[in-house]
């Protein structure tokens, strides 16, 4: 919602090993060259605060019920926003996250197969406003097929929870990624992740962005 607050708000998204790493830091480069006057923050879900990220540590490890799971990207994305958006987005900051909501969508929605319907009040709530939904102003989306990212993904870092699903699952995400960036056109920006990152990162610098 480009209004609500004077900050920016980036999100980056995709199925792991899509390629978002590696052009994040490139882009908040970019970002603040671009615009020396603002200050770039870089964060990432789940994480961002020290709560957060030890959140993340059992997310990412820890077998648990599905509305657990849920329930606990949500508590980490309320810290991530009460300590670090929010205030950041107050102050005329730029935001970028490596992941936010949509991705409690694809991966607990799409992949695992929560409702939506509990996924919408989950974020009705945490990031409810009165002038509407906090909700980035522009969400990057890395595409690429299940068995592409599945090759790319690193073979020297043991998987986590997550990253040792199977194709299906990761179909699935992608899926209701695509599902949700049909729904709102206006806020993602497709990058079709089979390209080279060189064809990658002359897109994402001539994207031109409403700050
Ligand atoms: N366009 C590309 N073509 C080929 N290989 C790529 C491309 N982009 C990234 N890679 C390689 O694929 C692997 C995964 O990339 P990267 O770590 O950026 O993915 P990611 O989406 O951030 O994954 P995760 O969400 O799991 O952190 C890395 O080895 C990276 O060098
Ligand atoms: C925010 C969020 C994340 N996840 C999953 C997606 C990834 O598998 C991991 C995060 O790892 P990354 O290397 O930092 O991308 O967490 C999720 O399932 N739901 C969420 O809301």
């Amino acid at each position: 919602m480009t209004s609500m607050y004077p900050g920016y708000f980036i999100s980056f998204e995709g199925i792991d090993g899509a390629g978002k790493s590696t052009h994040i830091e490139a882009f908040q480069k970019l970002m603040q060259e671009r615009y020396p006057n603002r200050e770039v923050v870089m964060t990432r879900e789940p994480g961002g605060t020290p709560l957060g990220e030890q959140l993340r540590g059992l997310l990412l490890d820890a077998p648990m019920n599905l509305e657990t799971e849920a329930l606990l990207m949500f508590a980490a994305r309320r810290e991530h926003i009460a300590q670090v958006i929010e205030p950041a987005l107050m102050a005329g900051k730029i935001v970028i996250s490596d992941r936010f909501t949509d991705a409690s969508f694809a991966y607990q929605g799409g992949g695992r197969g929560l409702s939506i319907d509990k996924l919408n009040e989950l974020e009705r709530w945490v990031q409810g406003r009165s002038s509407g939904l906090l909700q980035p102003n522009l969400t990057i989306l890395f595409d690429l097929p299940g068995e592409v990212a599945e090759a790319r993904r690193s073979k020297v870092r043991a998987p986590d929870k997550f990253e040792k699903m199977d194709l299906n699952f990761f179909e699935k995400v992608r899926q209701e990624y695509l599902r949700r960036a049909k729904e709102d056109p206006k806020r993602f920006h497709m990058v079709d992740a089979t390209q080279t990152p060189e064809v990658i990162w002359d897109g994402l610098k001539k994207l031109e962005l409403n700050i």
